[in-house]
């Protein structure tokens, strides 16, 4: 949409009664159609039959689909004052003790963002980054030891790696799953994901009044991960009362939510145990999952591997021989990788919100208060007319020459991986040097190839992550 449109749009008004529906079931609505993995999928396709706003039906729950880019921009940008999260998102979080700040709205959210963002600087990601460094070898060892396998399901490796790096930077404990073989902190994060996804999208609290084996599994998961997480916040307290300096110059995302509980701004065990959940929730599965969608792309594309390892190789030339925090920013070809993946396939390819007063959209849409929203983020990336052979994987649109060269339409802003507005991911510089510093070793180390196995799919559990992913690393020849 453009902005002559979007004016004449605001003339045009229409009200949630207006907005076409795709036909569903008497009383349960859309409900049974949106039970499947691949939701984000099926309200994509919707979009193209029903336009850029429509409603959903959940059992009697009314949700209006948006898709539009510029409509999808405004109301990320209105945040917080006219959208919040979805209440249905703030209540299972809140009953399962995990509210944290990618749940919370109004003040509680502000004083929590408050105190996290330091640790996200340009310049505490930087002295962080020799841990980022040591974790990235320790992933070499592991996947090494597997050279002789053909097939590698990678994710696990990768999942223990996020994890890994998240416990280090947010607690200042690294898990150290990466040195071992049986669960740890992965699996249970494994069940907890996709049961806040279909409970956030269940319209009847049915496990107030009846448990299945999967809220059983739920309830131990929470357990396990409870039992860590206090452990961590005693071990955090004894540290800062050991040293109390710290609470003038915290390391730790963690030290420091711990040293402002001790002033009027207290912040409880439970928001303490809420927010450790929350930031591994946030930050351990989009990026295993963005690191692994740009394995499905690279292996099927010796070429892409071959470019990435030449400019990684002129970068540890000139930074000698090692790829330093400044080298990671001058990996220019491979951020573009990295932005091509997340184009096709955003690991978070849709954001939930709420509307907070009575609103009016830019496309002249009246919404009351409180009404549901599922912002399709994703969909603006793979349109033709915002990306020239928008379903090709090209990295080379996104790099400097290729966007100025004007052969190649290319419309940033209409797609919103990180989100945006207030509530932008905090996480998306840390994703970005994760993801560079394993795929620069990976393609250094090895020849990666896609062995035959079942189509890899798209499967949505509130990130989005590659069902069936298979990888073949072959060490390459020292030397070569
Ligand atoms: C490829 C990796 C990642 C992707 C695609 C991603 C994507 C997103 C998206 C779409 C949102 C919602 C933003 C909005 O509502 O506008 C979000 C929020 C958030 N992310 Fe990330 N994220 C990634 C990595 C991380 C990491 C590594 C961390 C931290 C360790 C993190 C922490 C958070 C937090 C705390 C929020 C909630 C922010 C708020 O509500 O104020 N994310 N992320």
């Amino acid at each position: 949409m453009t902005e002559s449109v979007v004016r004449e749009n605001q003339l045009i008004k229409r009200t949630l009664d207006d907005l076409p529906q795709p036909k569903g079931w008497p009383l349960l609505g859309n409900f049974l159609q949106l039970q499947s993995k691949n939701l984000h999928q099926v309200l994509e396709q919707w979009c193209l039959e029903y336009g850029d706003t429509y409603k959903v039906d959940i059992a009697g729950l009314l949700f209006v689909v948006i898709a539009d880019p510029v409509v999808v921009k405004d109301i990320l940008r209105r945040r917080p004052k006219s959208f919040n999260r979805t209440a249905s998102l703030e209540r299972v979080f809140k009953e399962l003790g995990i509210h944290g700040v990618l749940s919370a709205n109004g003040e509680s959210w502000k004083r929590q963002r408050r105190l996290i963002m330091p640790a996200f600087s340009k310049k505490s990601l930087a002295s962080f980054f020799p841990l980022l460094e040591q974790t990235t070898e320790r992933l070499r060892l592991r996947l090494v030891k597997k050279r002789g396998q053909d097939t590698l399901a990678i994710h696990d490796d990768l999942r223990r790696f996020t994890v890994d790096i998240t416990t280090s930077l947010v607690f200042g404990h690294d898990t150290r799953l990466l040195e071992h073989d049986g669960d740890g902190l992965q699996k249970h994060l494994e069940v907890i994901f996709p049961q806040l996804n279909s409970r956030t999208r269940m319209p009847f609290p049915y496990w107030q009044y009846i448990k299945f084996k999967k809220d059983r599994k739920l309830d131990q998961a929470l357990i396990e991960v409870e039992k860590y997480a206090l452990k961590i916040v005693e071990q955090t307290r004894d540290e800062l009362q050991f040293n109390p300096q710290l609470a003038d110059a915290p390391e730790t995302i963690l030290q420091a939510m711990v040293a402002a509980s001790d002033d009027d701004n207290r912040l409880t065990n439970e928001e303490l145990f809420a927010n450790i959940l929350t930031l591994l929730l946030a930050g351990e599965d989009t990026t295993s999952n963005l690191i692994a969608w740009m394995l499905y792309f690279i292996s099927q594309r010796p070429d892409i591997q071959c470019k990435i390892n030449e400019e990684a190789e002129q970068i540890r030339l000139k930074h000698k021989g090692q790829i330093n925090v400044q080298g990671l920013d001058e990996l220019t070809y491979l951020e573009a990788v990295a932005r091509e993946t997340l184009r096709l396939k955003s690991t978070a390819p849709m954001i939930s919100a709420e509307t907070a007063d009575q609103v009016t959209l830019l496309d002249g849409t009246e919404l009351p208060a409180g009404t549901g929203l599922f912002l399709m983020t994703r969909l603006g990336g793979l349109n033709k007319e915002h990306f020239k052979d928008a379903e090709q994987f090209r990295p080379e649109r996104w790099q400097e020459e290729a966007v100025a060269a004007e052969a190649c339409p290319h419309k940033a802003t209409s797609h919103f991986p990180f989100g945006g507005g207030a509530r932008h991911c905090p996480g998306e510089t840390l994703a970005f040097m994760e993801t560079k510093m394993v795929i620069a070793m990976l393609c250094q180390q090895f020849d990666i190839s896609q062995p035959e196995s079942p189509p890899v799919v798209e499967e949505y559990a509130i990130t989005m992550r590659p069902k069936n992913l298979q990888i073949c690393l072959r060490l390459k020849p020292v030397g070569r």
